[in-house]
């Protein structure tokens, strides 16, 4: 798991690697700017392209003018170097990569404190006037610039993080940014650009590695985890030979109206393809013929209404309820029910969720290591609204810690919060997922790996992880704009199998 640092604990690392790689500070930087245009040069392979380096004169213009010189010697010819002198102070890194500029062939020119913003001609822009440095919001000439760039509509992009930027903290909605297309950022993604918060200014990101110390990196125990392939590869167990549908769990799904028959069939057949020995529904009689067609492998209990179904809880290796459920009385019945009788860790999603922010006493029963899977909604339902997702990552942090539970907290890089503090931010799954269901399908795949005796906090991971890449692998080859709840559960098998 890739930690992920506050802008603080970068410079930190920084320092460190400096000084115990050990590396001269210009020779990192020379790093990070080869890796910049390593990138750069695959999206924009075209040389002849215009190209303006906007250049502050800190560490990030530093690295402007350092990868300005790369791509000329990479055969870049129509390169402007736009140095933006608003502050006295110079970083020794830019002041040495000035110079070094200055023995090329290269035309660049200073943009004055006061002064308007030269005309531009270049296609593409790249950002290099602040970083990770900032610690204002931008204001006077940077603000001037910055709104002037913004409405030129050229492609911008910016190096390590987008001029204005906080790559932790709140991000107002209305910041001033200079708004990137592409940013190219170092080392890892910054905490921000994983929030719904980042979309206005940033399209996309990539994060190259620059080599800064990992021991280090890792000591600083930062609690905001990036999962990536490898995690999941080393936790995926393979079936033994001599395995048998008993050794992969009993799991009892209760879920399912008569209207929302749907949420129930999605949720058991995902809970199927992700390998559960035995699958039971526990729906309404309304719905066992959807159920028997829909789906032969899996069993019914059924519900009648004002009736508790006859449920022998202990039977079952895992218990996921909530997905269509409803909100009535019998529904808040068989909540109460489970809670009082099971005492394994249970996956609470959608209605089941609501219930438990109508009546907020009952979290208290939920059994240790529980997973609740709220998307932003349900989440603010549960624990109160929130003005923007740096919050609710606080509170994430603060409400698992304090029920000692696991919260799935579903977004584009959906969030794993577990009762020691940590926070795990997935890779996978994109915008084609966004499709009523689709959430259904996560639970039956969480809970199916629960009952695996994957433990809760791998089952969550995990399955956020596999559910995530289903549906990479089924929209990202074809660039479809749309996939099914119901094909991301049958593509479950395939992704595991790709992954072992
Ligand atoms: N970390 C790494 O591993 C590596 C990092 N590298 C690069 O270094 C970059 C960070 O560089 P940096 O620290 O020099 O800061 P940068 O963003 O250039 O800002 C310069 C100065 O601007 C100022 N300032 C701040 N806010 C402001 C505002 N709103 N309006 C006006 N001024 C403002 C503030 O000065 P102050 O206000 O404190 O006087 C600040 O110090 C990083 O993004 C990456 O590109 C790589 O080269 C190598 C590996
Ligand atoms: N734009 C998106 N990018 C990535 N994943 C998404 C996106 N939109 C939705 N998803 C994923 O789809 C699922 C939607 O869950 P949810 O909102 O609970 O759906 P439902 O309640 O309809 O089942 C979540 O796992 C979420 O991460
Ligand atoms: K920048």
């Amino acid at each position: 798991m890739l930690p992920l640092l506050t802008a603080a604990q970068i410079r930190q690392v920084d320092a460190y690697t400096i000084a115990n790689e050990p590396v001269s500070s210009i020779d990192l930087m020379e790093r990070a700017s080869k890796a910049f245009v390593s990138w750069f040069v695959n999206h924009f392979p075209d040389k002849r392209n215009t190209i303006s380096v906007y250049c502050g004169t800190g560490n990030n213009g530093g690295d402007g003018l350092a990868i300005a010189s790369i791509l000329y010697e990479h055969g870049y010819e129509f390169i402007n170097v736009k140095i933006v002198r608003f502050s006295n102070k110079v970083s020794p890194d830019f002041a040495e990569n000035l110079q070094r500029l200055q023995s090329l062939n290269l035309t660049t020119e200073s943009i004055e404190q006061g002064q308007t913003a030269p005309q531009e001609t270049s296609d593409i822009l790249i950002d290099a006037i602040l970083g990770s440095g900032l610690n204002k919001p931008l204001a006077g000439d940077y603000l001037e610039l910055v709104n002037h760039l913004n409405t030129l509509d050229k492609t911008i992009v910016a190096v390590d993080v987008p001029t204005g930027f906080y790559t932790d903290g709140e991000v107002d909605s209305d910041a001033a940014v200079l708004k990137a297309d592409l940013v190219i950022t170092f080392q890892q993604p910054k905490i921000n650009f994983l929030l719904p918060e980042s979309a206005p200014f940033i399209k996309c990101w990539e994060a190259v590695n620059i080599g800064l110390h990992e021991v280090f990196i890792e000591s600083l125990q930062s609690p905001y985890l990036w999962v990536e392939e490898k995690d999941i590869k080393a936790v995926l167990k393979p079936r033994s030979r001599f395995s048998h549908k008993g050794t992969f769990g009993h799991a009892l799904i209760i879920a399912g109206q008569a209207k929302t028959m749907g949420a129930a069939l999605l949720c058991s057949s995902a809970c199927v393809y992700a390998g559960a020995g035995l699958t039971t529904a526990c729906i309404p009689e309304s719905g066992l013929t959807a159920l028997n067609s829909y789906q032969a492998e899996i069993m019914a209990v059924v519900r009648k209404a004002y009736e508790m179904p006859e449920l022998k809880l202990d039977s079952y290796s895992t218990i996921a309820i909530g997905p269509g459920l409803g909100k009535d009385e019998d529904a808040l019945a068989l909540l109460q029910y489970v809670l009082e009788e099971y005492k394994q860790p249970i996956v609470v999603d959608a209605d089941a969720l609501n219930l438990l922010a109508e009546h907020p006493r009952l979290m208290a029963d939920l059994p240790a290591g529980s997973i609740l899977t709220p998307h932003m909604k349900e989440f603010d339902r549960l624990f109160g609204e929130h003005s923007n997702w740096w919050q609710r990552l606080q509170t994430l942090q603060q409400k698992t810690q304090e029920l000692n539970i696991y919260i799935v907290l579903k977004n584009s890089y959906t969030m794993v919060g577990c009762p020691d503090g940590k926070v795990y931010f997935n890779s996978t799954s994109n915008a084609a997922m966004a499709v009523g269901g689709m959430g259904d399908v996560l639970t039956g795949v969480i809970t199916a790996l629960l009952g695996q005796k994957y433990t809760p906090e791998q089952a969550c991971v995990t399955g956020v992880y596999l559910h995530g890449k289903a549906g990479d692998e089924l929209a990202l080859p074809n660039r479809l704009q749309v996939v099914l709840p119901g094909q991301v559960a049958a593509r479950i098998p395939a992704t595991i199998a790709k992954l072992l």
